[in-house]
């Protein structure tokens, strides 16, 4: 895992890592913006992060004897991050394979109105992702519209933890935060 980790890194580093005058999405301005998505919608990236992610999701299953059914997170930063692990896991180990799925911001306003699209049924056990966290809000939104709807939160991955205390807050929900990159892993 260390060259993948270290070629992850590097994408990252070219492609999300931008420095200016940011307003992020808890209001808060910055002068850092990781734009994970540039790494994550890149396929070579989107195969760095499936790969990585599966080892670490596939590392706490076994460490804690855990049985996870399907990952997801907030729509828009978790969806490729989510396929891509989904598809690891199915490659790698299809017999643990993941199912995937998606939440809206809101419930959708006309179909079957739901706000989780794609794999997801009441009852299992889920791991939920992020691209970044910062305060943690819109992973515990996700967790609260999955629990809502009768899923089991059991963990959460993300790729880029920017240690402003968004770890802390989703921690004390109970959940595990498990971060591919940390600020201080990215930048160093
Ligand atoms: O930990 P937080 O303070 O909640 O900040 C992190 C969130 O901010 C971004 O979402 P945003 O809603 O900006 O964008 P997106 O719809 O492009 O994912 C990012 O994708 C994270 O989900
Ligand atoms: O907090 C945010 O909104 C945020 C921070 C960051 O570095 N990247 C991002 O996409 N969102």
């Amino acid at each position: 895992m260390l060259q993948i980790t270290a070629d992850l890194k590097a994408l990252l580093l070219k492609k999300s890592v931008r420095t200016g005058t940011f307003t992020l999405a808890s209001g808060k301005q910055s002068d850092l913006y990781i734009d994970c998505r540039m790494t994550a919608m890149d396929p070579f990236g989107a195969a760095l992060i499936g790969e990585l992610g599966w080892h670490a999701v596939r590392s706490k299953i076994h460490s804690e004897k855990l049985s996870i059914q399907a990952i997801g997170g907030m729509t828009l930063g978790a969806d490729p991050i989510s396929l891509a692990i989904g598809m690891a896991s199915a490659r790698n180990h299809p017999e643990e394979a993941l199912q995937v799925f998606t939440v809206r911001k809101e419930p959708k306003g006309h179909g079957a109105g739901k706000q989780i699209e794609g794999n997801f049924t009441p009852g299992q056990n889920i791991v939920v992702v992020d691209d970044v966290i910062t305060t943690g809000g819109s992973t515990l939104k996700a967790i609260d519209a999955i629990e809502r709807d009768g899923g089991v939160v059991k963990f959460a991955i993300v790729l880029v933890d920017r240690e402003e205390g968004g770890r802390e807050a989703i921690e004390a929900r109970g959940i595990h935060v498990i971060p591919l990159f940390t600020r201080s892993t990215l930048l160093s």
